[in-house]
């Protein structure tokens, strides 16, 4: 790996001898593979795995299997995130008490949202927002995936959040940075970086803090993060975060085991977490959390403004039965499909929805087609899909990765004609339509694996095992 000159002049004057060629040996290093369980859909744990000290949910692997052919990785039962990215679940878990409004603004491919869903306390709602329009899909198919209701995906502007009128108790950014935190991963961001690329980062990451700022209510929380190490992009925002902004900057309890990083430069003495490869056991990452100082005012729950569509309510009988708790939802129609929205957030989606570009929301349930009502994938991957809503086709390995390539599908003989819910290891994986010879794959063609490799019978990589499967998922 060849590191561009001023970045190894700038970064060893910052972290000095020592911790440079920890750096160095590090970077040297093969990265270390991390997964994050999805608690709402698994609780067994991976075979031979090591525990992620500061997520309870995060695990190192001993080496890196296919995930691609992994049917319960397209299940939604965990996301490969490395490492360091996980200790905002630590944070989460140490400075969020209550069920809060959260924002994660810069948040594809959705490791961190994800990460976040498994902290939060109980009735809390999570806004996840990506910019780049594909970036936002893949966002929602992430999402979608793992499956919690409370969650509302959009592709808008920092400034449109500015000016929605949403007022959240915490809110994420992630930014977009000069990547140095990702050099052993991915040699790409090597050829990408550039001393000006860095100045860049650092202006654009301010603009987005003070577009956030003004959606984070008086005594929230920021959190700010990066994948760099330059102290442009992280003390020096932080610093003029506080001393701009006004924020007030927070301590985090870690264990010394993990051997995070504080603050290398003069501008801020206050406590911030960098997390350094070949001393830390992840990529590079830097977190700082502040709060905006002012009054806790307990919010006001916005208004609700508009009633559920008439052509909802009609065909209502149809489609209620397919999640659990329908009485917890509210229902929507928007463009012929029909959404099933927690009660306790519809108010903030029916706010989001006169400013915001929603690219999910809730529980898509399905889209109307005529006489039919064909149901959707949001709602077979949903934690709030009620177990018995649908005849059940289970596959073996070989044909569940044929289901997930979008490929002809033969269902167990005897399967009922109709909309039959497809599993593997009692995981849903989707919905596919029995019409008697055959049946039609619903797998939303965006989403079907694109490799043209075809693993045997056999060659399931083993990440959560399978006889564990049946024990460890929540029933
Ligand atoms: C570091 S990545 C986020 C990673 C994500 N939080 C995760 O954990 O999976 C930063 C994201 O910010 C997005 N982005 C780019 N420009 C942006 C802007 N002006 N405002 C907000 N987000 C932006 C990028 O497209 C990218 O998806």
């Amino acid at each position: 790996m060849t590191l561009p000159d001023s970045f190894t002049q700038y970064t060893r004057s910052l972290m000095g001898d020592e911790l440079y060629g920890k750096l160095l040996r590090g970077l040297a290093d093969e990265p270390p593979v991390s997964i994050r369980i999805n608690r709402a859909k698994c609780h067994a744990s991976p075979d031979g795995a090591r525990p992620v000290g500061w997520c309870t949910d995060g695990w190192y692997l001993q080496g890196r299997p296919a995930f691609t052919f992994d049917p319960l990785l397209h299940a939604g039962w965990y996301y490969v995130q490395e490492a360091s990215s996980m200790f905002l679940h630590h944070v989460i878990s140490q400075h969020v008490a209550d069920a809060s409004l959260m924002l994660d603004l810069c948040a594809a491919p959705g490791g961190k949202s994800t990460a976040a869903l498994g902290a939060l306390p109980d009735g809390s709602v999570l806004f996840c927002n990506e910019p780049v329009r594909q970036r936002a899909q893949i966002l929602a198919e992430n999402m979608q995936k793992w499956g919690r209701p409370e969650v509302v995906v959009t592709n808008s502007m920092p400034a449109d959040y500015a000016r929605s009128g949403l007022e959240f108790d915490v809110v994420l950014c992630d930014v977009p940075c000069s990547g140095e935190g990702m050099f052993r991963k991915d040699e790409g961001a090597i050829g990408e970086w550039s001393p000006q690329n860095v100045e860049r980062c650092a202006a654009l990451q301010r603009q987005i803090v003070a577009d956030a700022w003004q959606c984070l209510r008086p005594g929230g929380l920021l959190i700010y993060s990066t994948c760099t190490f330059n102290a442009k992009e992280n003390e020096q925002n932080v610093a003029w975060i506080c001393s701009s902004l006004g924020a007030e900057l927070l301590p985090v309890s870690t264990d010394a085991a993990w051997a995070i990083t504080g603050s290398l430069s003069d501008c801020l003495a206050g406590p911030v977490y960098r997390f350094i490869p070949g001393v830390t056991t992840g990529e590079g990452l830097f977190m700082a959390v502040m709060r905006k100082r002012g009054e806790r005012l307990s919010a006001a729950a916005p208004q609700r403004r508009r009633q559920n569509r008439q052509g909802a309510r009609n065909r209502a009988a149809e489609y209620t039965g397919w999640i659990e708790k329908p009485e917890d939802f509210d229902f929507f129609t928007p463009a012929d499909s029909i959404v099933a929205i927690p009660k306790r957030m519809a108010a903030h989606y029916e706010t989001a929805a006169r400013t915001l570009r929603i690219v999910h929301a809730g529980v898509t349930i399905g889209t109307i087609k005529g006489r039919d009502i064909i149901p959707a994938q949001s709602l077979a991957l949903s934690a709030a899909l009620r177990p018995g809503a649908f005849t059940r086709a289970e596959l073996p390995y070989s044909q569940a990765i044929a289901y997930l390539r979008k490929e002809q599908l033969q269902l167990p003989e005897g399967t009922p004609r109709g909309f039959t819910l497809i599993t593997y290891g009692g995981a849903p994986l989707g919905f596919a339509k029995n019409i008697g010879p055959r049946a039609n794959n619903l797998y939303p063609q965006e989403w079907r694996i694109k490799s043209s490799h075809a693993p045997g019978d056999d060659s399931r990589p083993a990440v959560i095992c399978t006889d564990m499967m049946n024990d460890g998922r929540r029933q």
